[in-house]
């Protein structure tokens, strides 16, 4: 069968994205799915991506990471998934969607995405270190230099450490710019690497850089571009809290499957 796909990028975060509004993608076949996301003799991305029909939401987003498995929230991802949906004409210029942890608003601002994600409630300390689930789990570390920082290395020694190991976790290295500015380098669980940008680990540090003394909005650098969080903040409890950033089409194709 012939699969026509997208593939879109946000801030360097790559994914497949496939129109299944007719459920004729095969969404339980892992290998296809991890096949389709290998870079060497797939499509090549961190993820790939369905849009389906919801009845009570104008489209519902089924991500799944880059080793096939069926995937939590993806940030950058659902960025993408918006303005693949304002291609299809599923949505104008504001969406109301269903992704892995509930429901999402969006709005289309000419190259920018505004993604409104999930009330956070309850920051964990690890020695220096902070763990969140902003829809996907993140572990946040501080550090000096983050530009010269092994991420792959020591994103990994954290990810299969024996706390995380049996169910993973994604692993975000923060470097403290400015008083708002940051610069994050992510290992995402699923990629088994470290990816351009992660757009929940993006507002996982932004998140954790506010319990140091930064305000809303925070600026984000990433190897693959530039985000913004905003966020209100009570303790350790953050709501409104909205990830801005650019998604964007880079081909489209056809493959056998
Ligand atoms: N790239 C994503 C994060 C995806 C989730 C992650 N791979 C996991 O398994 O937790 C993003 O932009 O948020």
């Amino acid at each position: 069968m012939a699969l026509s796909f997208y593939k879109y990028q946000g801030t360097g975060n790559d994914f497949v994205m496939v129109d299944n509004r007719k459920l004729t993608f095969p969404a339980d076949d892992e290998q296809l799915v991890k096949h389709l996301c290998d870079r060497h003799v797939g499509i090549g991305a961190d993820g790939l991506i369905l849009l389906q029909d919801h009845p009570d939401y104008d489209f519902e987003m089924v991500y799944f990471n880059a080793d096939g498995r069926l995937g939590s929230m993806c940030g950058n991802g659902a960025r993408c998934t918006v303005r693949f949906a304002r291609q299809l004409g599923v949505i104008e210029d504001v969406a109301c969607f269903l992704a892995a942890d509930g429901e999402h608003q969006a709005s289309v601002e000419r190259d920018l995405i505004q993604l409104k994600m999930n009330d956070v409630k309850g920051v964990e300390r690890i020695g220096e270190d902070y763990y969140l689930n902003t829809g996907s789990p993140h572990y946040v570390r501080f550090v000096d230099n983050v530009r010269d920082l092994d991420v792959y290395e020591e994103g990994r020694a954290i990810r299969y450490n024996d706390r995380f190991s049996a169910v993973g976790t994604n692993v975000n290295f923060v470097q403290r710019l400015s008083e708002n500015e940051i610069y994050v380098r992510t290992y995402e669980r699923g990629v088994e690497d470290e990816t351009l940008s992660c757009g929940t680990g993006v507002t996982a540090a932004a998140l954790v850089t506010s319990m140091e003394g930064a305000q809303s909005p925070v600026a984000v650098k990433t190897p693959g571009g530039d985000l913004k969080v905003l966020f209100e903040r009570s303790g350790d409890v953050f709501k409104y809290i909205y990830l801005v950033g650019p998604a964007k089409l880079v081909f489209t194709g056809s493959v056998t499957i």
